[in-house]
């Protein structure tokens, strides 16, 4: 194991985290790397709106419930996984994460093992050589379900039976297995393909007392705990009533849209990657939900048509760290919902955009930061909005 976590002031330390570059706070009090947080957060919105305490977790450690991890060799060609040391493509072995689910870390572990065994090469990019080039491990933690990723440069699978048999016969707990085929030059670790080589293909989880199905290319929050946390009080601060339109922008596989159904007349969901609205659609079916709709496409372009002839009161919106665009907040001016509920895991772009929409005449009330990836420099910031008289 590379790292320890301090019970007393909940402080981990890591030997491999000045190279991995994942955790800046590791030998920090858990305690004080949410003020540090706060502190930010605070300073960016000072003189736009009020920030809450953050909500911490109670035991900050292996909350992640996804692993990537990139496959090599060290020096005397056994295998290794771990991550890329930041700005390079040199593999940093990792053989334990202190964030990282402790289940996912022993599949990685009979993994390295079963690659070696079956003489599996690490793909090499400038080569075009080898065979298996990253793992990806996603888990639910309600249903216990565990999908394995298998990154590959190429679609042959030698000895794939024999293969995922003894795989299965160390990790009993994997539920289905994908090959992905990734022979791009690229920093992406997923490839377009995916071949489905054992079980039904994806994962599910229970999040905010719904089921929800997930594909390997999907977005799914890293950490349910806080999640729940996070759609509780971005629902509540939207003060959704029975007959109001909900939009659910960047509403990756629907988990907020289907969670605020239950207090809406209708919602929306709007989503770019098309396997996320495949499952986004599978999962208000699977939940019973009966007033959502969900379409694929670039919110910005989706809300200009919107906006010509269509209103909305509230708006929930989700977008990637880069933030959204000035189609869509222009556009998100002109229906004019009631509230605006802006959820961002970067409030550096958070800001940015909220700035435009304060110019458009919406006033921001609050913002409230959740830890959601612990010991790392990351925060989660949910910021309200409300349109001025
Ligand atoms: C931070 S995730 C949020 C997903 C979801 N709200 C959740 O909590 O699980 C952002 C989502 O926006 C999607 N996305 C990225 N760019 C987009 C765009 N231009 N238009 C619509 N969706 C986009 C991504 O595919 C991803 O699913």
């Amino acid at each position: 194991m590379s790292g320890k976590y301090i019970e007393e002031d909940k402080t981990i330390t890591c030997s491999v985290s000045n190279d991995c570059g994942g955790c800046c706070y590791t030998k920090v009090p858990y305690d004080k790397t949410l003020s540090l947080k706060q502190k930010h957060v605070t300073e960016l919105f000072r003189g736009v709106a009020e920030c809450e305490k953050i909500t911490g977790m109670y035991r900050p450690v292996c909350y992640r419930n996804k692993v990537h991890a990139a496959v090599g060799t060290n020096r005397d060609g056994r295998i290794i996984t771990g991550t890329y040391k930041e700005g390079t493509h040199k593999i940093i072995p990792v053989d334990g994460c202190m964030i990282e689910d402790a289940q996912s870390e022993n599949i990685l572990k009979e993994l390295r093992r079963l690659f070696q065994s079956f003489k599996y090469q690490p793909y090499n990019e400038d080569t075009k050589r080898g065979f298996i080039r990253h793992v990806l491990i996603r888990r639910g933690f309600s249903t216990d379900e565990t999908m394995v990723v298998l990154v590959t440069g190429q679609v042959q699978f030698p000895s794939k039976n024999a293969f995922i048999k003894e795989l299965l016969k160390a990790c009993p707990s994997v539920t289905t297995i994908v090959q992905n085929i990734n022979n791009m030059s690229t920093s992406m670790v997923l490839g377009k393909r995916n071949i489905v080589i054992y079980g039904k293909g994806y994962i599910e989880d229970v999040l905010c007392s719904n089921r929800f199905r997930i594909s390997p290319d999907s977005f799914y929050q890293i950490n349910v705990k806080q999640t729940e946390k996070l759609y509780k009080a971005a629902i509540k601060a939207a003060g959704i009533n029975k007959n109001d339109t909900v939009v659910d922008a960047y509403c990756g596989i629907g988990t907020i849209g289907i969670t605020a159904a239950k207090y809406a007349g209708n919602v929306i969901g709007i989503e770019l990657n098309p396997k996320a609205v495949e499952d986004a659609q599978v999962n208000a079916q699977i939940n019973n939900i009966k007033n959502i709709r969900f379409f694929e496409g670039d919110a910005g372009d989706f809300l200009v048509e919107y906006a010509r002839n269509k209103k909305a009161d509230v708006v929930i919106m989700d977008p990637p760290r880069s933030g959204s665009d000035e189609a869509f907040l222009k556009s998100l001016i002109k229906i004019k919902p009631r509230s605006i509920v802006y959820i961002s895991c970067n409030p550096d772009t958070q800001i940015r955009d909220v700035k435009i929409l304060e110019k458009g005449g919406y006033k921001a009330e609050k913002c409230m930061p959740f830890d959601l990836f612990p010991y790392t420099e990351h925060i989660e910031n949910i910021c309200v909005l409300k349109r001025g008289k």
